[in-house]
């Protein structure tokens, strides 16, 4: 099933032009505050009626400007889920769910209540009402009753913003699970790249109501011309595998055959998953160094060496274990004489890959 979008809006003083498509699995749109995602996404959910431009959810058209098509939003076959849960206050959280599927329309089948509540781990709390809950649970119920609505499209509007860290990093994976276990496509709003990393499958880039890029989370992860928050942002996403748990509080990945040691990990042995290894905390040498602390080292060959206008300059280095980025200073790049095609080694401080930089499984990455 395949999102199509191609719209057009202008606003007083801001104008949205956006063409893309989202297939299966996470499509994120990526921008900064005000770059129009939400724009984009309440046209998909058919709150917003762009000037024009056409909208396609698998293979349905909801909206055709010149044909004069649009399709309400209870008629779009979507599950939105806001920032806020927004659950009826009301209701238990096991009516909260079974009002989503009072929507189901007619001959549709559709996720069953007690898979969605065990794949959203929520049963303990099914007789609860909203006002008890932790600002994580209200959003997994909420993700549950969009669920139970039997969408064609699931739509996410930053549903981590309003959660602190500890409550991010209970939510994300049950959004990798969603990505893995549902055939429904999600087209999440967020401008996180540690968000980007975890669950894109695709990735969107907005700037001023323009697509900047489209592309694999990899790919825009690593660009900086591109990157909505910044070049401190910026980074390698690897896939690896878990080869072991150590009793020091360490875990062991391979990455295409070079070891990478990580702060123990919740992955279990042999699972695969991504790790975001952010450019600025990479450092470079000329020779594989030695009484070091850092307890991963990465041969590779000089692939680029990017500069803007800042003293930092971007460094791609192909690896056996991918490409990995190093922000350096240009002073250091003169001092060191590096080149393209020049072997160097990346050095990569265990505890500088953070949590929030380590999600699975790798699909898509
Ligand atoms: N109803 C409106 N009237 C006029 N301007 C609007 C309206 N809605 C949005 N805009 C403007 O359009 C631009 C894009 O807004 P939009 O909400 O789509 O961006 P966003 O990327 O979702 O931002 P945020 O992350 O802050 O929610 C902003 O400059 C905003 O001020």
């Amino acid at each position: 099933m395949t999102l199509k979008v191609s719209i057009n809006h202008a606003y007083d003083g801001f104008s949205v032009q956006a063409d893309f498509e989202a297939p299966d699995g996470v499509t994120v749109l990526f921008g900064r505050s005000g770059s129009g995602k939400t724009t984009v996404i309440n046209a998909v959910a058919g709150l917003l009626r762009p000037d024009s431009g056409c909208i396609e959810i698998a293979n349905r058209r909801v909206l055709d400007s010149k044909a004069g098509i649009f399709v309400p939003p209870h008629k779009r076959r979507i599950g939105y889920i806001f920032q806020e849960g927004r659950l009826f206050p009301h209701l238990t959280v096991k009516q909260n769910l079974q009002y989503g599927q009072r929507f189901v329309p007619s001959g549709v089948v559709c996720e069953d209540l007690d898979h969605v509540v065990d794949l959203l781990g929520i049963a303990h709390l099914l007789e609860r009402q909203p006002v008890g809950l932790s600002g994580g649970e209200k959003q997994r119920v909420a993700i549950g009753r969009a669920l139970l609505s039997g969408p064609e499209l699931l739509l996410a509007d930053e549903p981590l913003a309003a959660l602190d860290e500890t409550r991010k990093s209970e939510i994300l994976p049950y959004f990798e699970r969603l990505r893995s276990e549902l055939s429904v496509p999600i087209l999440y709003v967020s401008h996180s790249a540690a968000e980007v990393a975890r669950l894109a499958t695709t990735v969107v880039v907005l700037q001023d109501g323009r697509i900047a890029r489209q592309g694999s989370a990899a790919e825009v992860l690593s660009d900086p011309t591109v990157m909505p928050t910044g070049v401190r942002a910026v980074g390698a996403l690897l896939a690896a595998t878990v080869k072991a748990h150590h009793a020091d509080g360490l875990s062991e990945l391979d990455v295409g055959g070079e070891t990478l040691f990580l702060p123990k990990v919740s992955q279990s042995v042999g699972q695969s998953l991504r790790v975001r290894v952010p450019a600025q905390d990479v450092t470079l040498a000329l020779t594989r160094p030695e009484g070091i602390s850092a307890l991963n080292i990465v041969p590779g060959v000089i692939s680029q060496i990017r500069s803007g206008d800042g003293p930092g300059v971007m460094v791609s280095l192909e690896t056996a274990a991918g490409m990995v980025l190093a922000r350096v200073t240009r002073r250091s790049a003169g001092q060191l004489g590096l080149v393209e095609g020049m072997t160097c080694h990346a050095v990569i401080k265990t505890v500088a890959i953070a949590p929030e930089d380590v999600g699975g499984p790798a699909a898509g990455a």
